[in-house]
């Protein structure tokens, strides 16, 4: 123990030698009525804040800035608890921040009271930088991984949207249509389906070829894609030379007039087919197979029987025409 091996004269020159060389700050201060005035501060404290001269209440070198405002709760917590307290702060010196870990400790005389508190505080600063430098990498790393989320999500989308797309025509696939269809059921939504097929487009290929064949199937595609009246209204290509609409909440009425409207576009569009077998016309054809879930409460497979089953019926009577059937509510 120091004061077993220095004599009172020692013990007085050592700590003088401490107060005036420790590279740390070290103060005290007397415990005033709701304040706390500085008794004295050592060279290492008065290089951090000047300002901390004998007299000097805290809350008024508070005021004049540089220091947290956590300073002081720490001294009133030091006097509540009578206990010692230790926090960081971070004052700004000549336009420099520090990082010191403070420890304000109690001085309790022979009644129990506090009557001065002394503080030192341990200057971190040459830890900042490091660490200002890791919070900046960090960032930068938020930054890219933000950046690789997004591209990532951009990706998915596309591909999403690619596998969800016909290659040929760009309208969407069987897969889109069937995910629409069973969106549409599970909410119970009534909706029109029509069947589209081309009239005896074996005959076109075999006549123009199959690079012309593509052609036409896509001039089919957006002249019929006008007809989508609303944005949940389907277009797809279902497959070969059929296509299908989905029309959700449109009346039996409605859905005919499409069909209709949809069969005399393709007629005005007078596509040369002349090995067509439809009487009296030597361009393209189609023919319609539309049925009507009134309640959107069949299931998948009763629908699409049905407007397969439309369209049969529009080719077997002779096709160019649009075939309905319709479904009765369950
Ligand atoms: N060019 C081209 N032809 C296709 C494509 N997909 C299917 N086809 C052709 O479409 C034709 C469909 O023929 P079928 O199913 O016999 O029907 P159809 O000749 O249209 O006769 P109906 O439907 O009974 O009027 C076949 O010759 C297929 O090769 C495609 O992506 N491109």
């Amino acid at each position: 123990m120091i004061n077993q091996t220095l004599n009172p004269q020692q013990l007085q020159y050592f700590f003088e030698q401490l107060w005036k060389q420790s590279l740390n700050p070290i103060w005290v201060c007397k415990v005033v009525p709701n304040d706390f005035e500085m008794v004295s501060a050592n060279e290492a404290a008065m290089r951090v804040d000047a300002n901390q001269i004998p007299g000097a209440l805290i809350s008024e070198i508070l005021e004049k800035g540089g220091h947290a405002p956590e300073l002081i709760s720490g001294y009133f917590a030091c006097l509540e608890t009578k206990q010692m307290v230790e926090f960081e702060q971070r004052p700004w010196v000549n336009g420099k921040e520090y990082l010191y870990r403070t420890l304000l400790v109690p001085i309790i005389n022979e009644h129990g009271e506090i009557t001065h508190i002394w503080g030192t505080a341990h200057n971190l600063t040459d830890f900042l930088d490091p660490q200002k430098e890791l919070l900046a990498i960090n960032q930068i790393l938020e930054t890219k991984i933000t950046e690789r989320t997004k591209q990532l999500r951009d990706a998915m989308e596309k591909l999403e949207q690619l596998s969800d797309t016909d290659e040929l025509t760009g309208l969407a696939n069987r897969r889109h249509f069937n995910r629409h269809l069973h969106a549409l059921m599970n909410a119970g939504r009534p909706f029109a389906i029509l069947f589209i097929d081309i009239d005896y487009f074996k005959r076109y290929n075999d006549h123009f070829g199959h690079q012309a064949g593509d052609a036409c199937l896509r001039q089919v595609a957006e002249c019929l894609q006008q007809f989508q009246r609303q944005p949940d209204d389907l277009l797809s290509r279902y497959g070969g030379e059929e296509f299908v609409m989905l029309l959700p909440d449109c009346p039996l009425h409605e859905a005919k007039e499409i069909a209709d409207a949809m069969r005399s576009a393709i007629h005005d569009k007078r596509i040369p087919h002349p090995t067509n077998r439809v009487p009296n016309v030597d361009y393209l054809t189609i023919s319609v197979g539309l049925t009507l879930s009134p309640a959107g409460n069949h299931d998948p497979d009763t629908v699409l029987k049905a407007a397969d089953d439309a369209l049969y019926e529009a080719k077997e009577t002779g096709r160019d025409r649009v075939y309905m059937i319709e479904l009765t509510s369950n």
